[in-house]
């Protein structure tokens, strides 16, 4: 049942993030911190019905127009998705509305465009099919991002093993299960707050997907090593890696946004790390980076992406990009990944990732570089899962994580080593 306080909210944080000038979850929380008057309740409904809205909007903007707007749009939600009950919504709507919803309740998906099958935009359901997927692999991929993501942790090796986070959180109200894949990860069924939690603010876990922290475990990082982490953000994986590492060697990160590095800093100091140098550039081009060429026992270049990998996450993704937005990355994949493999050594790693499904962003950019650098060889991912006794089913030699399949984000990684010189 959703008030009529509830239902107010909702309209009012659709029009802050329908217009896709910022990203929804900022929009969500800027209204919770305005209207105080919204309890925890009405709060939990209006985020789970806006986040449920924008991953069924391809659906809903065919159901009643691509014009039809916040309120249009949320009948049709209410009523074609999650097939709330006529009597339910008698109190939000009027009969004009109401027959709206009797209509739409009985839609037929069938004869959508596959396209709205897979609740995808037109434009990203154009670019599978030119990439060779076929209708039912799109549909698929793009229902199998429909639902939310669960909540991932890693547990932060240098201060707690996992076995004994799983302990410490279990009998929460919340079920707590070590992750099939990552030698770290645990997995939380629910949404819990855990950033208040005495275990987190001591450093013993970072929220983190199980397909994020295989980024870093492919870099095969070790004690005493010199690495680079290209694009290291708020440092989700350097302290992966740094942890790998147990806090030995020299790891840097690397990034062009000061505030992005800015929110690294709390993060560093709750983890123990003391090997991370975080770096400022100006650009992939950076001087620094000349200066360390060929230093490197591995790289990771976790490239600024269209994140449509993370749907399940950051479903207004899929309106906040668009083809040309992919073009005008695919640019600066390509330029980041041969400036940042000057900097692995003969014999080292390098690892280029995404958080994207499209093969514009992963095997092209990776196949354009090795055709232009042979001193790069490919390594097959499964190779090396299967060395550190992870059993991960893949089709190919990349690490393509899938959604339905793997019930992570859908990172990819390819890992080169550049051949002994
Ligand atoms: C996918 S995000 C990184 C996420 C991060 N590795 C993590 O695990 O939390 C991509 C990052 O690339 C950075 N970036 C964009 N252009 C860059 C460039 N030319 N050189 C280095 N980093 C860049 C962005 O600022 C952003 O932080």
């Amino acid at each position: 049942m959703i008030t009529s306080t509830q239902y107010q909210g909702i309209l009012d944080a659709l029009e802050q993030i329908l217009p896709f000038t910022a990203p929804a979850d900022v929009c969500l929380s800027r209204l919770f911190r305005e209207e105080k008057k919204l309890g925890a309740r009405d709060r939990a409904v209006i985020a789970e019905t806006v986040f449920g809205l924008l991953r069924h909007l391809p659906r809903l903007e065919w159901l009643a127009g691509p014009y039809a707007g916040a309120r249009l749009w949320l009948i049709g939600y209410l009523a074609a998705i999650e097939k709330r009950n006529l009597k339910e919504l008698a109190a939000l709507f009027n009969e004009e509305q109401l027959e709206l919803v009797r209509k739409w309740k009985a839609t037929d998906w069938s004869t959508a465009p596959t396209h709205v099958r897979a609740g995808l935009p037109e434009w990203i359901g154009t670019a599978l099919a030119a990439e060779g997927r076929s209708d039912d692999a799109i549909i698929a991929l793009g229902t199998s991002m429909l639902g939310a993501a669960p909540l991932d942790l890693r547990a932060n090796s240098l201060k707690l093993k996992r076995e004994a986070l799983v302990e410490a959180l279990a009998g929460g109200e919340f079920p707590v299960t070590a992750t099939p894949y990552s030698p770290w990860g645990v997995r939380v069924a629910g949404k819990p707050a855990l950033n208040r939690h005495p275990l987190f603010l001591s450093g013993a876990f970072e929220v983190q997907d199980e397909g994020s922290q295989l980024l870093a475990l492919l870099t095969g990082a070790r004690r005493g090593q010199m690495v680079a982490d290209f694009c290291a953000g708020a440092g989700g994986k350097t302290l992966a890696l740094g942890a790998m590492m147990n806090s030995t060697g020299r790891l840097y990160a690397f990034d062009i946004s000061e505030k992005r590095l800015a929110n690294l800093k709390p993060r560093l100091a709750r983890s123990g790390l003391s090997n991370v140098q975080p770096q400022l550039i100006a650009s992939e081009h950076d001087q620094k980076i000349k200066r360390l060429a060929g230093k490197m026992d591995a790289v990771l270049v976790d490239a600024p992406c269209s994140g449509l990998g993370t749907l399940r996450r950051n479903p207004d993704l899929k309106y906040r990009q668009s083809a040309a937005s992919v073009a005008e990355l695919n640019a600066k994949q390509a330029s980041i990944l041969a400036s940042a493999a000057r900097l692995t050594k003969a014999g080292g790693r390098l690892v280029y990732a995404t958080c994207s499904v499209l093969a514009s962003e992963n095997q092209v950019i990776v196949d354009a570089f090795l055709a232009a650098h042979p001193e790069f060889e490919l390594l097959d991912v499964r190779e090396l899962l299967a060395g550190e006794k992870i059993e991960l089913p893949l089709d190919g030699p990349y690490l393509q994580l899938d959604p339905a399949r793997h019930n992570t984000d859908g990172f990819f990684a390819a890992v080169m080593k550049r051949r002994a010189a």
